[in-house]
């Protein structure tokens, strides 16, 4: 029998005599909260925190960059991918750190009758508990957030005019294997969720204690943590199994006319781990539960995806997890999504799913140092299609959208089929093309890719390939080139958001599904354009780079790169009859180049010209030769 028990830490806690502990909400941190109350829809603000490796000699293979995270791309050893998100902490973070600037600052909206949800994803053994619980000498989110509401309640009580009751009860679930189970009070049913007719969400029979200080929270809280399922796999000896859910209720109810009740709901999660059952050695019942845990969290990063995106249909009802959210995620309510990673090399695989899972804002760079593993770190696995592959050459270009889009799911991004496929499917969710047809795509293509490859020697670098399926940004992004060529991004308020944010609802990818590019209605994605690029004639692209390549012997790349961020720089500031002006652009093109820049911002590199539908390789070369 593997199962476990936590270790419950709680009765020694001394860090309540420390003065962090007694720290209480300034006027500053209060009245940015109230500003943020004012606005009717909230995303769920997702950052990353990075644990420290467990042993020293463990090389990492992720790096922090302000509030970007790099990782090297494995399809191209030239290349780093680049996430952004809201904020990443480091190995170095405190946990009063997290608490101070992701959780503090909801506390304030569940006073106040908001609804509130903070939960820890990210893969076995990345340091969801050690957020969410921590030890007894470096408590986490939970016994911190216990603490602090008592302390702004009374802090409230100093400066409210009117005078209210407080009561603070909580309950302590976990859903294991879809089942919701009391930790409280331990019975062997699977608890039902309801709604009733104000949307709240209930849990019929769930036990509740009402607390009045900390210490009280500890007698209830410690003993129900012992019923926690978890289990040891291969990765972590001590793994979670099941999402265990702490609900905080939080009701204040005025003393004096109106008698205004404010009901306010505080969600602290720490989600069980994904898990790729190739590495943990799951077998059986642990397999069993891999697959239902794995599926929740598949329909979490769809509610999560749906609601950044602002998509109409949010698929609460496809798991008990999302179910049980469903008054406390989207809408009004107030969530961060904690996303832990590990930084080890052998790591990898998880932490390029779980960051591909959490935000949908990538960027493709040249990597100055290269951060490639001594071993491959992705896992054998079985190839979905029939084909035989030539060996990919070491420093293969990335494979063209239309066949990386599809080929995501042998990297595991699609590893678990969502619960609910009668659901009308999102944009990143379309039935793959026949096997057949993929088999000779793939084998037409590398053919293709390897003669390129041969002629393409002597070809000018390419700019780094700018990724933009960041447009759910609440502001969009300039890209600029430095010095060094490396793509910089800065904050741009954009006038015509609006616009750009509804096209972004409509065509936006979930979180666990690879993400194409957007375009505004009327536009043909690049990965169609791409398809049909690679049905051209392999002597026709033979002839071209022959071209190419005898040009680039007169080649001179830093006159060459001068021209090109001049030419760039035009198309940015030009207007369409501007744009007019430049041979070989028509009415037509300028109004694509114009409109183009105006949903998705600046051109960075004349790469993202192919962005445009009907811009070819050949198009764009001939552009740039002509201008
Ligand atoms: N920020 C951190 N600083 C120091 N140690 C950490 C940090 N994050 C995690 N750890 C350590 O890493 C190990 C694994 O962390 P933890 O148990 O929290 O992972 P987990 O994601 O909850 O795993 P599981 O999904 O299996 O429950 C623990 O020994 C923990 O103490």
């Amino acid at each position: 029998m593997d199962m476990k028990t936590p270790k419950i830490f709680l009765a020694e806690f001394d860090w309540l005599d420390q003065p962090e502990a007694r720290e209480v909400q300034n006027t500053e941190t209060r009245t940015k909260t109230f500003r943020i109350m004012n606005k009717k829809q909230t995303k769920v603000n997702v950052v990353v925190r990075l644990r420290p490796a467990l042993k020293t000699d463990d090389k990492s293979c992720v790096f922090v960059d302000g509030k970007s995270l790099e990782i090297f791309n494995h399809r191209n050893v030239n290349e780093n991918i680049k996430y952004d998100f809201s904020a990443v902490y480091d190995i170095n973070t405190h946990q009063q750190t997290i608490y101070q600037e992701c959780v503090k600052p909801q506390l304030l909206h569940s006073l106040n009758g908001q609804n509130v949800s903070i939960f820890a994803y990210g893969p076995t053994g990345a340091g969801k508990t050690h957020t969410m619980l921590g030890s007894a000498t470096d408590p986490g989110v939970i016994p911190r957030v216990i603490n602090g509401i008592f302390h702004l309640i009374e802090e409230q009580k100093k400066t409210d005019t009117m005078e209210w009751s407080e009561s603070v009860k909580f309950s302590y679930l976990e859903i294991y294997n879809e089942k919701v189970m009391d930790l409280l009070d331990p019975k062997d049913t699977d608890l039902p969720i309801r709604e009733d007719t104000e949307k709240n969400i209930l849990i019929p029979g769930l036990g509740e204690k009402e607390i009045h200080s900390f210490d009280e929270f500890k007698t209830y809280f410690g003993p129900a943590s012992n019923n926690r399922t978890v289990a040891a796999t291969k990765l972590n000896e001590r793994s979670s199994r099941s999402h265990s859910i702490l609900l905080l209720k939080i009701k204040r109810t005025q003393k004096s006319a109106p008698y205004k009740t404010l009901h306010g709901k505080i969600y602290l999660i720490d989600l069980a781990g994904s898990e790729d059952n190739r590495r943990t050695g799951n077998k059986g019942i642990r397999l069993k539960e891999s697959g239902a845990i794995n599926k929740s969290l598949f329909v979490l990063g769809e509610v999560v995806d749906a609601i950044n995106c602002c998509l109409p249909r949010i698929p609460y009802r496809n798991s008990k997890l999302t179910r049980l959210l469903q008054d406390s995620i989207g809408g009004s309510c107030h969530s961060v999504m904690i996303t832990n990673v590990a930084p080890e090399e052998r790591y990898y695989y998880d932490t390029y799913c779980t960051l591909n899972f959490a935000t949908p804002r990538i960027e493709i760079l040249a990597n100055k140092t290269p951060m490639i593993p001594e071993q491959d770190p992705i896992p054998a696995k079985k190839p979905r299609l029939t084909a035989k592959e030539p060996d990919k050459p070491p420093q293969m270009m990335d494979p063209a959208p239309f066949l990386r889009r599809y080929g995501e799911q042998e990297t595991g991004r699609f590893r678990e089929e969502p619960p609910g496929s009668d659901e009308k499917m999102t944009a990143g969710q379309q039935n793959p093309p026949n096997e057949e047809m993929m088999t000779q795509l793939k084998g037409y293509l590398e053919v293709s890719k390897q003669q390129l490859q041969q002629l393409a020697v002597n070809t000018p670098p390419v700019t780094p390939k700018r990724k933009l399926s960041d447009l759910d940004n609440d502001r969009l992004k300039d890209v600029t080139n430095t010095k060094d060529d490396s793509a910089v991004i800065k904050d741009r308020p954009r006038k015509n958001l609006k616009k750009i944010k509804s096209a972004s609802c409509i065509s936006e990818t979930p979180l666990y599904a690879p993400q194409p590019r957007l375009f505004k209605k009327g536009f043909k994605s690049t990965a169609v354009s791409e398809f049909l690029e690679i049905t051209e004639s392999i002597e026709e692209k033979t002839e071209k780079k022959k071209e190419e390549s005898a040009n680039s012997k007169n080649f001179n790349p830093e006159l060459q790169q001068k021209m090109n961020t001049e030419f760039i720089e035009k198309l940015n500031i030009s207007s369409v009859k501007d744009l007019q002006t430049l041979q070989t652009v028509g009415a037509k093109r300028a109004k694509l180049i114009y409109e183009w820049r105006e949903n998705y911002g600046l051109f960075s590199s004349y790469e993202d010209l192919k962005a445009i539908p009907g811009f070819t390789d050949r198009y764009i070369g001939n552009l740039l030769k002509v201008r």
